[in-house]
């Protein structure tokens, strides 16, 4: 079984609080984003143990990675046969695109289907927030308006079938963990699900991502990322989640080859 697992971005991100065991509470609307992973789930009935393969992007591979976490959630409750995973790798990581995450909800769901497992889509988005905050939204996948540690969601009518969309990824990856110690929380100006019924070219005056001040002091070149995408014609750009990547929204397609010096530019192909 094969399933491309794809990549999200945050569309704002307000965070508003902080719970007792250190998680913050968010507000953010968070978007499927066509940059994909591909995972290979092969039955190992003969094998006694259940293995992992990483090829693309060099990402060392671990006990900890999300797609072996997910593996062992489930092998914990249910009976499953050893599996050869296969992961390839491009969604960049310490990124702020979820691509780990998104593995780990991936390889749940295709466990799910693959052995007849029988969890519903709110039954595996329990399981998937015990392997991270970000895990549940990749079970249904759609765009949604995120709250809490940004679990609990909410429909969000969000539609950018007419725009073209541009990140661009420096080569600086950023922990969340970190980015998260340098936050002060304060309840946000305005709610974001008001001012996402604004025209786009106003989001910049109301959108924010709490993240980009201290990300910004640290690292300015990723400001300068999201100035160039504005100079390029973007009519919304904001970095994504913790960072460090930067998306653009356009009204039209454009060359960025300006940018490559600053990062790497990924032209998403919507399949
Ligand atoms: C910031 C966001 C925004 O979508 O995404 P990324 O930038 O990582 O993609 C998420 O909140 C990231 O979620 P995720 O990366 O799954 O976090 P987890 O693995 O659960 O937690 C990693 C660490 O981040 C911090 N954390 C995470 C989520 C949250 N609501 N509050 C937190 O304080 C905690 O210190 C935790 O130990
Ligand atoms: N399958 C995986 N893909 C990427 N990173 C993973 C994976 N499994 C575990 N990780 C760990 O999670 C970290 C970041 O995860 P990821 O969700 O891709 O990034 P981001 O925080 O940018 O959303 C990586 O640095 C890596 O240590």
């Amino acid at each position: 079984m094969i399933s491309f697992a794809n990549a999200k971005i945050n569309i704002g991100l307000n965070i508003v609080g902080k719970r007792a065991d250190g998680y913050h509470l968010l507000e953010s609307v968070f978007c499927p984003f066509p940059l994909y992973d591909i995972i290979e789930i092969t039955s190992r009935e003969c094998a006694n143990k259940t293995t992992l393969e990483i090829t693309g992007l060099h990402l060392p591979i671990e006990d900890n990675n999300l797609c072996l976490k997910a593996y062992r959630l489930l092998a914990e409750r249910f009976s499953l046969p050893p599996v050869h995973i296969h992961l390839h790798k491009q969604i960049p990581y310490g990124a702020g695109l979820g691509g780990g995450s998104s593995d780990g909800a991936f390889v749940l769901k295709m466990l799910n289907e693959k052995f007849n497992v029988g969890l519903s889509a709110l039954q595996l988005e329990e399981e998937a927030a015990k392997l991270g905050a970000d895990c549940p939204f990749f079970i249904q996948n759609k765009p949604r308006y995120a709250e809490g540690i940004g679990i609990d969601f909410s429909p969000v009518s969000i539609d950018l079938s007419d725009k073209f969309l541009v990140l661009v990824k420096p080569e600086i990856n950023i922990a969340t963990a970190e980015a998260y110690q340098h936050i002060v929380p304060r309840p946000a100006k305005e709610d974001l699900r008001e001012v996402l019924r604004f025209p786009i070219q106003d989001w910049k005056f109301y959108i924010k991502n709490d993240f980009e001040e201290g990300v910004f002091e640290k690292y300015p070149i990723i400001r300068e990322i999201k100035l160039a995408l504005y100079a390029q014609g973007a009519i919304y750009a904001s970095m994504s989640g913790s960072g460090s990547a930067v998306y653009g929204i356009f009204p039209k397609p454009v060359d960025l080859t300006v940018l490559n010096d600053l990062g790497h530019v990924y032209y998403p192909i919507v399949i």
